[in-house]
C-alpha cells in the first residue's frame, strides 16, 4: 500500500474519536515520528469553545508527552470536500517540532490529496529564541 493511503486510513480512524459535540466536525491526524511510531490525534471540543484541541495539536502534544519529538510527516484528514488545511496555531506548532521541509499530507472525505510542507504552510514563521 503506498504512504499517502495507509497515512490517509491513519488520519481518518483518529478522526473517527473526535470530541465535536458542537461543531460536528471531526478532524483526524496521523504523525509519524522518526522512530516508527505513529501518533493519532482528534479533536477535542469544549463548551467554552475557544479552549478546543485540534487534531494536529493533540497528536504532537501526545508524541512531546511520550518522549518522541522527531517526526517525518503528518497526514491531517477532514470531513471536507476539498483537502484541509491547518489552523494557525497547529501551523505555529508544527514548527516547533518539524523541520520547514517535513511533507503535510492534506486529506478530503473522498481522499483527494494535498501534499504541502510545513514551511509552506507557515513561511518566515516565529522561532525559538537562542
Ligand atoms: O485543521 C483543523 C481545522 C479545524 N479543526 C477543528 C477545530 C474544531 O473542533 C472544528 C471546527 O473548526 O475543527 C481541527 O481539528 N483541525
Ligand atoms: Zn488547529
Amino acid at each position: 500500500m503506498s504512504e499517502d493511503i495507509e497515512l490517509f486510513k491513519q488520519a481518518r480512524e483518529a478522526a473517527s474519536v473526535a470530541y465535536v459535540p458542537y461543531s460536528h466536525f471531526p478532524v483526524g491526524a496521523a504523525l509519524i515520528a522518526k522512530n516508527g511510531l505513529v501518533f493519532q490525534g482528534c479533536n477535542i471540543e469544549n463548551a467554552s469553545f475557544g479552549l478546543t484541541n485540534c487534531a494536529e495539536r493533540t497528536a504532537i502534544f501526545k508524541a512531546v508527552s511520550s518522549g518522541v519529538s522527531e517526526f517525518d510527516m503528518i497526514g491531517i484528514y477532514g470531513e471536507t470536500d476539498e483537502p484541509i488545511s491547518p489552523c494557525g496555531a497547529c501551523r505555529q506548532v508544527l514548527t516547533e517540532f518539524c523541520s520547514d521541509d517535513m511533507p503535510v499530507w492534506l486529506f478530503s472525505k473522498s481522499g483527494d490529496v494535498k501534499k504541502t510542507t510545513v514551511g509552506e504552510l507557515l513561511p518566515y514563521h516565529f522561532k525559538k529564541i537562542t
